[in-house]
Formats: structure tokens, sequence, C-alpha cells
């Protein structure tokens, strides 16, 4: 009686370009199969905000990747936050909520401003004609995120590789899995050594993790592990979150235009952005107990895929969703997540994007696509290799 559909959310088709597969399974019905992995996938707002909420049927210490840790290993030991469920995620996300909370940020809006405002500078300095994924979006938050970390300078380059690994791994064991594995070994070890306490930089979120193992809020065993989330999670993600709202405002010049009118519009433009692009588009649960959602019961033991980017886009939900639209008030996207496991550097997200905003509409009059934009694959994240722009000068 469920419904299935036999695409691969994760071949090159689909990731390439989901938004025809994400209509076919939200007109399929609210729990669809999809037996090409033996999963059930939600492509709704309502049933994915449903999930999102429900972290005792719907749980994340099985992972939340196709790997089920209940059978199978892990291809690392599993995240204390995303990976885990209360009470074992109580304490970590307690100390990270408090570390990335908006006024603890308060701290660096200073200097990320000044520094998106060097590097819009440069880029104009340089004619104003980039690829805005290797001269922009892949620098900013190279260049503010490590430093409030604490990490040292050498060996930055391996955060990416890292983060597009991590994200590769939450799907199945496919090409760019196999076309990770020979390097991750070396990566995730530098990966964690930059997790010891005497690696991280005094006064940054590293060190702010030990000194709450100091004070007993987690465990000093804990402490390197959650440093490891914020490598993990807080580099491939803002990168591409930046992309998605250079893409947008590109692929838009009436909306920049708008944004140029009424900057207070800048945070909502990368929540639209985030809405309209999903820079992660997907998630599992485990059903830890017959679930019934959608009017059908969903078995103990199954594999539950959230899409994300499905849901930002669900016309139930959204009036003409698939229009970038900074008119619109994006809140209550799940491009964050939703619920227990809601982003938690969600505030470093939107502080790094609105300080390049603040920069870019200040010096720039107009940005355009100057050739094909390119995608990068990857299992979890929506992507650019490469948008070929030109930023023209106030
Ligand atoms: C545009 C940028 C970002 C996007 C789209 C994004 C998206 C998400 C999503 C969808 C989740 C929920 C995962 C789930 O429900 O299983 C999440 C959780 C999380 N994010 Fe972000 N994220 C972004 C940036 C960041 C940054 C910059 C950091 C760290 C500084 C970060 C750290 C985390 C952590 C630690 C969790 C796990 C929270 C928990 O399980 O309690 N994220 N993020
Ligand atoms: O705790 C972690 O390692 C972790 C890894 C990836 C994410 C994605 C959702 C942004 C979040 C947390």
């Amino acid at each position: 009686d469920v419904p299935q559909l036999d695409d691969d959310p994760f071949g090159p088709q689909l990731l390439e370009d989901p938004h025809d597969f994400h209509a076919r399974l939200r007109d399929s019905g609210p729990v669809v199969h999809l037996p090409k992995y033996d999963v059930y996938a939600l492509g709704r707002y309502a049933e994915v905000r449903a999930a999102l909420s429900d972290w005792q049927r719907f749980i994340s210490s099985a992972g939340v990747g196709l790997t089920n840790f209940r059978t199978e290993t892990p291809w690392r030991p599993p995240s204390l936050l995303l990976e885990a469920d209360p009470p074992h995620h109580d304490a970590p996300r307690a100390v990270l909520t408090n570390v990335l909370s908006m006024r603890a940020l308060r701290r660096l809006r200073e200097q990320w401003f000044a520094d998106a405002e060097v590097l819009a500078d440069e880029v104009l300095q340089r004619g104003g004609e980039i690829d805005a994924v290797s001269e922009l979006a892949e620098v900013f938050p190279l260049r503010v995120f490590p430093d409030a970390v604490g990490l040292q300078k050498e060996g930055r380059e391996n955060l990416l590789p890292y983060g597009s690994f991590a994200f590769n791994a939450f799907g199945p064991r496919n090409a760019l899995v196999e076309a990770g594995e020979a390097t991750i070994g070396a990566v995730s070890a530098w990966i964690g050594e930059q997790c010891a306490r005497d690696r991280l930089a005094e006064g940054g979120f590293g060190a702010q993790i030990w000194a709450a193992a100091d004070r007993g809020d987690i465990t000093h065993e804990q402490a390197p592990l959650m440093v490891r989330s914020l490598l993990t999670a807080g580099v491939d993600t803002t990168v591409n979150g930046i992309s998605a709202v250079l893409y947008s405002l590109a692929s838009h010049p009436e909306q920049y235009e708008l944004l140029r009118e009424h900057p207070a519009l800048i945070r909502v433009a990368f929540d639209e952005a985030v809405r309209f692009e999903s820079p992660v588009q997907t998630f599992f649960r485990l059903a830890d107990d017959d679930v019934p959602i959608g009017g059908t019961v969903i078995e103990a033991g199954s594999k539950i895929l959230m899409f994300l980017g499905s849901a930002n886009r669900d016309p139930q939900r959204w009036d003409d969703p698939d229009r970038f639209d900074l008119r619109r008030d994006p809140s209550g996207h799940v491009g964050f997540g939703f619920g227990l496991h809601q982003c938690a550097g969600q505030h470093v997200a939107r502080l790094e994007a609105e300080a390049l905003l603040t920069a870019l509409v200040q010096r720039v009059r107009r940005i355009e696509l100057t050739g094909t934009p390119r995608r990068k694959h990857n299992n979890t994240l929506r992507a650019w290799d490469s948008l070929p722009m030109r930023f023209l000068p106030a």
C-alpha cells in the first residue's frame, strides 16, 4: 500500500538536478518506499517536520546516514550530537549551544565584517571577474572560521576534503565515497590531532569546549569529539551556503537590486537561499518502533530518508516555492533542520553570510553569471564546483 519509486537519489542524474524527482516524490504520497536502498522517503514538508520533531521515534543514534550503526560499523566514532539521542545528546548540545550562541558571536562580528570588506575589495581590485566558488565562497569561511575555532595555520587544506568525505559518507558507498577513501585516513588523522587541547588557541571555540570539560559540563573524553563536530560541520556547509546565496542573487538580478535598496533584507536573503537551494539536502533517521506517519506504519528498524530540499519547495507549504523571493518570510524552512538537532551552528553560518553580503552590497552595483555554473556532486550537500561571475563596482 506504500507507493514506491525506483530512482536513485544518490545517483549522478538526481544529484545534478533533484527537482523533478522531488516533485514526483511529493506527488506519490506522504511516505514512499525506495527499493534501491530499502528506505522510506519523506518528501513533503508536513512529514519531514513531523519526523524531525519526533526524536523519540525517529532516532539519530543509529546514524543519520544510510549506515545503521546497530548492524554496521560507522566509518568514524559517532558524533556526540548529530548521532546521539537524549540523554547522551543533552550535555554536549547545551555546551555547543552556549559556545556558538548569538551572544557568544558578538565578539567576532566586527572582525568578520572587516575581513569581508578586505575580501570584497580584493575581488574588485582583480577587476570583478571571478569564480565565486574558489575566490569567494571557499575563501571567506576559511579566513574566519578556523581562527575562530583556534586551529593552527598548518594543514587547513584538510578541512574541505574532510567535510566533503563526511557528507558523502552519509549516503551509500558509491563512487563519490570510494573516490575519497584513498586519502581520508591521513586527512582524518590531521582532524583528530587538531581536537587535542594543546593544539587549540586560547579563547577559540575549541578551547571553550575544553573549558566546559574543566567545569564538569561535559567530560574531558567528550571534548575532542565535540571539536571534531565543529571541524566536520563548520566549513563545507557555509561554503555551500554562501555559494547558494551568491548563485541565487546572480540568477535573480532584480532581487540583488532589492537587497541594495534594503540592506535590512540581508539576513532574510541568506535564509531564503538556504530554503531555495538547501545546501544540506537529506538526512536519515531510524524508526525505533513501528511508527505511524502519513497514514501508514513504518516498521521498527527501518531507515527513513528526509528530503529537506524537497520539503523546502513543497507547494503545500510555500507560495510559488521555486521562486527565490526576498519578499517572502522563509522562517520555518528545514534547511537547518528542526527541533532537537536543529543546527547548532546556524548563527555562525548567518553571521558569515551577513558579513560577506554586507560588504558586497556596499561595493557592488550588480552581480551576474558570466558562464555556465558547474555543480559539485555530493551525497548530502548541494554544492557548486564553479560559479563564473562578474561583480560590477557601485
Ligand atoms: C549553511 C550552513 C549550514 C547548514 C545548511 C547546516 C545544516 C544543518 C542541519 C540540516 C542539521 C540537522 C541535522 C539533523 O537533524 O540530523 C545541522 C545540525 C548541526 N549543525 Fe549545521 N548547518 C550549517 C552550518 C553549521 C556550522 C557553521 C556549524 C558549526 C559551527 C554547524 C554545526 C552543526 C552541529 C554540531 C549540528 C548537530 C546538532 C545536534 O545534533 O544537536 N552547522 N546543521
Ligand atoms: O557532529 C558532527 O560531526 C556533525 C557533522 C555534520 C553535520 C551536518 C549537518 C551539518 C552536523 C554535525
